[in-house]
């Protein structure tokens, strides 16, 4: 359910495990503290970054904390995915214990997804596990990353391959930082927002292509109210929440063999029009459906196709995490609004990918 504070924001309350609610609206940057419960016993806030976002917001965020009485330490990365590594969560850890964070204190998670899954997983980790809180700058955090406690890193092996499920305190998502991205990243959060109306909404994949950023609070608050349900009715991804996976087997392959030159919501985008010729391949979907995913995708600004050979990619997929024994878990649409899980051996994999790529 999606309602309105007696300021205007939206809020949507996620009741997982550990509950929390999702604020949405204008000018929330420089507010943090006062959306995040329980604040009694932190004195400390360590606010983790990275380095294009450090210079756009991070004197907003520590100035009102400091205002609200916390001690503030920051800490900041080089931006992009190349730093979602093992060295870059180690280093975050030493932050917070060099600055003698207790098991009560917060982190603060301030960036896109880069920043929220190396922070979140830090704050899963250190101690045992302190509170955090997702401030998401990007579409992409907006819509998905900064909700549902999926934390991570990337491995050689592969993308996100040591993470936790650890829920934020709160997530306060200010819009006026969306609003100032520049078209391509926002571009990357239209992926994964169209991926929510592709697996259960057609009414908000056809809003989504009518001027979004002009109906920016109102599609964001849609996006994380359709997390939510996923992500409440199955927290750990035992079954359920594999749907938001759509495009993602495909995309993270893609993103390994580019050696992470394509991000995140384009190789998305990729991964869902390749996932939808796999459904028609399968009679599953008409070409119409493919088409139609393709034109709102490549309206978005996104691409939709990769000249990465079929056969490395379906290597990479061998050691997605969706892998269990033999099968590797896809999501294939059928119409936009309804999508459906499909188990696939090892063995065929190369034919799956042969298919997906074939423009
Ligand atoms: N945990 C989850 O549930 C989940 C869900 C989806 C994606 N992800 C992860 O999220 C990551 C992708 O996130 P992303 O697309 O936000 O990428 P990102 O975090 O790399 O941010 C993209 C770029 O935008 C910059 N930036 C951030 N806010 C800005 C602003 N307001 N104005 C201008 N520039 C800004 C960043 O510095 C960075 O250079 C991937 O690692 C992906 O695996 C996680
Ligand atoms: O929250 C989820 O569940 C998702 O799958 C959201 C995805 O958009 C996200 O990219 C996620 O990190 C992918 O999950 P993974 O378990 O395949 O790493
Ligand atoms: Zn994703």
């Amino acid at each position: 359910m999606i309602r309105t504070d007696g300021n205007g924001n939206s809020v949507v309350h996620v009741a997982t495990g550990e509950q929390y609610d999702v604020t949405i609206g204008k000018g929330l940057i420089g507010r943090v503290a006062s959306f995040v419960p329980s604040l009694e016993k932190v004195s400390r806030v360590a606010v983790v970054t990275d380095d294009v976002v450090e210079g756009l917001f991070l004197g907003d965020v520590t100035d009102g904390l400091k205002r609200a009485g916390f001690e503030v330490s920051a800490f900041a990365f080089p931006a992009g995915e190349p730093s979602k590594n093992i060295h870059t969560f180690a280093a975050v850890l030493e932050h917070l214990a060099e600055h003698r964070m207790t098991r009560n204190d917060m982190v603060v998670a301030l960036g896109g997804g880069v920043v929220g899954d190396v922070a979140g997983f830090a704050a899963a980790s250190y101690m045992r596990g302190c509170p955090y809180v997702q401030v998401p700058t990007t579409m992409l955090a907006a819509v998905d990353s900064s909700v549902g406690g999926k934390t991570a890193i990337n491995l050689q092996a592969g993308k996100n391959l040591a993470g936790a499920f650890y829920q934020p305190s709160a997530v306060v998502c200010d819009i006026d930082c969306i609003a100032a991205l520049p078209s391509g990243e926002f571009a990357n959060g239209m992926a994964e927002s169209l991926k929510y109306g592709v697996l259960c909404d057609a009414g908000l994949f056809d809003d989504l292509g009518d001027n979004p950023r002009d109906h920016l609070q109102e599609l964001i608050a849609r996006c994380v109210n359709i997390k939510r349900r996923y992500v409440e009715a199955d927290e750990h991804e035992g079954g359920l929440r594999k749907f938001l996976n759509l495009g993602h087997t495909f995309g993270h392959a893609i993103e390994k063999c580019s050696g992470y030159a394509v991000p995140h919501g384009s190789a998305v985008a990729i991964g869902m029009v390749m996932a939808a010729r796999v459904s028609a391949s399968r009679v599953m979907a008409d070409q119409a459906l493919v088409d139609r995913l393709a034109r709102a995708l490549e309206s978005a600004g996104l691409p939709t196709s990769t000249d990465i050979p079929a056969e490395e990619l379906a290597w990479a997929a061998q050691s997605d995490k969706k892998r269990s024994g033999d099968t590797v878990t896809f999501v294939l649409p059928k119409t936009i609004g309804n999508c459906e899980l499909v188990d696939v051996g090892v063995a065929e994999l190369g034919g799956v990918f042969e298919t997906a790529c074939q423009k």
